[in-house]
């Protein structure tokens, strides 16, 4: 014998089912969770945890929530991550035998919401599903259930490459085999922070065919599938506007690896991880949502064909110069809504009357748009009008249909227009006419029985009656009307003839609004037809709307169009984007950049704080502003069109993945040199100053030599080693800058400014000055830095350069600058006994041992 009741068994039943979601549970005007479920419910909603039949000996815990106001909480469980499955009562309780039939009918997961209030208006929230194959690929697909967009890319270099494409996309969920190695699924779930959810059928259904259009790889097939199947299994119902799933080609698009996403804050800042002080922030000036979700895609994605490139900003220019036009552009464009989301909305089912009147009041505005882009001077521009194709006939049905302020909800009428439907025009007519006869009434009856105040009114429980004042009942004849209600004040009557009438009226209004919800969901069906064309239009829209941005960014801020070229990367009094815009009062000091086939590696010094990492990061911004289509922040820029961004910059260290800050400046380092091509960019901040000062200026010169060696990549490398400007001696291709800093009466003053050669000093007692440290502190320090400066010891770091120490690393021994004695075997044995191993890192002792031995053999 079970110890629950049949309702209970039904619930433990389905929650069987859905084992990894809260089971929203519904009973009567509540939906109810029960055990753990209703455990953790209360915690994280905040509610209240009771019982269920506490009189028990084991009572079950339990929570509510009232089913009109679950979408509050719904949302709160799906922004932690949480999946929600709604289980609904499918049959009618009056007429179920035993316990009423429940199913569940969504599953609402936090890649598969559709409600706007739980999406973002400028981002997409997309589920992606992850497959991996034998031969060492991976196939990633993207989908935005609420736009329909599905998009899949190939990756073919192993795992790490894989995070490195899903870092910083707007993901929320990721569906994987169950087979996936832990420990790939617990990198998933800590570096991207999603929720992972698990299809393990990936068979392909013969429905998908036409969404998978011109795929052709078995791969990508079983991919898609993968999501295809759990997207139809969470929703249950119609996702006629999934879109045909468009290949990502990671080949025609700069690769940027998940230290350059996060270092270079293109679209969210390290530390608040937030847009405001991003590249994004700065040139997001588009108008529409979709336009915003658009750029992000475009920032993410930079080109490298030269001629798509040359394409947009061609239209940029177009826009720049036509000022009066792109004003009324944006105009025109800031009132036509999103049409991505409303034709999901619409194919999901969940539109609205206003959904559709904003759909038609955006329709309506396309030809003004085509208008103004005609007359641009621009021939692209001129061609994108051509683009714009809509659909007329929509308009005119929703014209003819829907009135022009319908209300929120669709079951309660007002929504369709008269002389839409003839039969609907029959009942509000009678309806109509119910309610000029009851108004007729109240003047006819007031005449006769003389009484003023007399009127007709309407309530839910008893229908229309007549109401007279007990001040006036005197003046009623005995028996006139039926008494049907007593209130303190009034006598409330009814009439046969009146309740004849109010018979009619009802019976219209009801079978009107009946009508009316028919009508509407009949609309909703003949505008899914029109849904590809709603998507296309989207797109050119949302594409028009990003060149305006770029070109009205461009223009606010004196932003050059750059010119592409084979070799030599020439900008002239080149800004940071983000940072002038900090600064606003115009204060920045600009620089150039200069990096050719002979000179391609910048070896940058100068002090603390004036300006290198700044430098640095300009650059990659200005590339990527360019391989974007936008105009740059500088004078002047011949661009090299790169394929790859390296960067190691800043103190963006990565604390959740667990490793130390040296050890990721060496993983960034490490990915740097093992994927780059003399056609990168490689960006590198310090290297080496996480570790001791040798091991450090080791590496620092070894990564340094090997790219200059090996890789040939455009590099700008910042040290603090101000020994590592000898290098200039020895690698031809290295050029040695510095940024100028000034000393004035004893403080330093920041130039930050760019001038070729090494810097002289490093000035870092003086910004300790300047960040305020004790004064006692910064005398302290001066008098060891003069010390150790007077001591000139073998110690010293020119020294150990110049004593071939570092040489290890290098093919080529390099000349010595200077003669310094040499060291004689009697302290070789000395050095030998005094050495603490204990205290050396391997990479310390190696360089010892080379030290000793070389010195030995002299
Ligand atoms: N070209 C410039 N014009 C005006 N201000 C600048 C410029 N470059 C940098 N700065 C200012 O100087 C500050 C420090 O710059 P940055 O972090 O690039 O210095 P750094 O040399 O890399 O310092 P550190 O060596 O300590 O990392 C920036 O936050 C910015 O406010």
């Amino acid at each position: 014998m079970s110890k629950h009741t049949p309702m209970m068994e039904q619930y433990l039943k389905i929650k069987a089912d859905h084992k990894d979601a809260f089971l929203f549970f519904r009973l009567g005007d509540f939906y109810e969770m029960f055990f753990e479920d209703a455990i953790s419910a209360a915690r994280e909603l905040e509610i209240t945890l009771t019982k269920r039949d506490p009189g028990q000996k084991e009572p079950i815990p339990m929570c509510g929530i009232p089913y009109h106001a679950a979408e509050n909480y719904i949302k709160i469980l799906v922004d932690k991550g949480y999946k929600v499955a709604i289980c609904e009562q499918v049959e009618d309780p009056k007429t179920a035998k035993g316990v009423v039939k429940r199913e569940v009918v969504q599953l609402i997961t936090p890649g598969t919401v559709m409600e706007s209030n739980m999406l973002h208006e400028g981002e997409n929230n997309y589920i992606a599903s992850l497959s991996y194959f034998k031969d060492g690929s991976h196939v990633v697909v993207y989908n935005d259930l609420s736009t329909g967009e599905n998009r899949i890319a190939l990756i073919s270099h192993g795992w790490d490459a894989v995070i490195h494409e899903l870092y910083n996309q707007p993901i929320k969920e990721i569906v994987i085999s169950s087979n996936l190695p832990e420990d790939m699924q617990e990198q998933l779930r800590e570096r991207l922070n999603v929720t992972l959810s698990y299809q393990d059928e990936v068979k392909f259904n013969a429905e998908y065919r036409d969404l998978c259009g011109n795929l052709n790889d078995e791969r990508l097939m079983k991919a898609f599938s993968r999501l295809l199947n759990y997207v139809q299994h969470t929703q249950k119902r119609s996702l006629d506007h999934l879109q045909q799933a468009e290949v990502i080609e990671l080949n025609n698009y700069l690769s940027l690896d998940m230290y350059s996403k996060r270092n270079l804050e293109l679209t969210e800042t390290i530390i608040k991880k937030g847009k405001h002080g991003s590249l994004l922030w700065v040139l997001d000036k588009t108008v529409t949502a979709m336009g915003s979700r658009m750029l992000k895609k475009w920032l993410e994605r930079p080109l490298l064909n030269k001629q798509i490139i040359e394409e947009r900003l061609e239209v940029v220019e177009g826009f720049y110069h036509g000022f009066m036009e792109r004003d009324t552009l944006r105009e025109e464009l800031k009132s036509v809504y999103d049409l991505e989301r409303l034709s999901g909305r619409i194919a999901f089912g969940n539109v609205n009357g206003r959904d559709l009147i904003q759909l038609k009041q955006s329709l309506e505005k396309i030809p003004q748009v085509k208008s103004i882009l005609s007359q641009f001077e621009q021939k692209k521009i001129k061609k994108i009008a051509q683009e714009l194709i809509f659909p007329e006939h929509l308009i005119e049905l929703l014209e003819m249909s829907l009135v022009e302020d319908p209300p929120l909800s669709i079951k309660e009428g007002s929504i369709i227009k008269d002389g839409y439907n003839e039969q609907l025009d029959k009942y509000r007519h009678a309806s109509r006419n119910g309610k000029k006869w009851i108004a007729e009434l109240e003047q006819k009856e007031k005449q006769e029985t003389k009484i003023k105040s007399l009127k007709i009114g309407y309530n839910r429980v008893f229908g229309y009656y007549i109401e007279i004042t007990k001040a006036n009942l005197h003046l009623l004849p005995e028996g006139k009307y039926e008494r049907k209600q007593t209130l303190t004040n009034a006598e409330r009557y009814i009439t046969p003839e009146l309740k004849e009438k109010e018979q009619l009226i009802l019976e219209a209004e009801e079978k009107s609004i009946d009508l009316e919800y028919k009508l509407f969901t009949e609309i909703r069906e003949q505008i899914k037809e029109y849904i590809p064309e709603i998507q296309h239009l989207a797109d050119v829209v949302s594409k028009i709307d990003v060149l305006q941005a770029f070109a009205t960014v461009s223009e606010a801020n004196n932003y050059k169009r750059p010119k592409f070229v084979d070799n030599n990367l020439a900008i002239k009094s080149g800004r940071h984007p983000v940072i002038e815009q900090v600064m606003k009062d115009g204060s920045f000091v600009p620089n150039d950049v200069s990096l050719d086939d002979n000179k391609n590696i910048l070896l940058i010094t100068g002090p603390n704080m004036s300006g290198k990492s700044t430098y640095m990061r300009q650059l990659a911004l200005t590339v990527i502003m360019g391989q974007i289509g936008c105009f740059v922040p500088c004078d002047r820029a011949d661009l090299i069109i790169f394929d790859q961004i390296f960067t190691r910059i800043g103190a963006a260290d990565d604390l959740t993945s667990g490793q130390s800050t040296f050890m990721v400046e060496m993983l960034e380092a490490n990915h740097a040199i093992a994927n780059a091509t003399d056609k990168s960019l490689i960006l590198l901040d310090e290297i080496g100053r996480g570790t001791s000062t040798y091991d450090g200026m080791a590496l620092a010169q070894a990564i340094v030599e090997y790219i200059h060696n090996n890789i040939h990549a455009k590099t700008l490398f910042s040290t603090h080693y101000h020994e590592l400007t000898a290098l200039e001696e020895s690698l031809s291709n290295l050029k040695n800058i510095h940024v100028r800093a000034e000393e004035y009466e004893g403080n330093v003053v920041f130039l930050h400014q760019i001038k070729d050669g090494a810097a002289d000093e490093s000035y870092g007692i003086h910004v300790a000055r300047l960040a305020e440290l004790p004064e006692a502190l910064i005398e302290r320090a001066s008098t060891i830095l003069q010390q150790l400066e007077s001591e000139d010891k073998p110690a010293t770091r020119t020294e150990k350069i110049e004593a071939g120490q570092l040489s290890f690393f290098v093919e080529e021994e390099k000349p010595a600058k200077k003669e310094k004695g040499t060291i004689s075997n009697e302290k070789v044995i000395n050095e030998l006994k005094n050495m603490n191993l204990f205290e050396m890192t391997p990479m310390e002792a190696m360089n010892e041992l080379y030290k000793l031995q070389k010195n030995a053999r002299k």
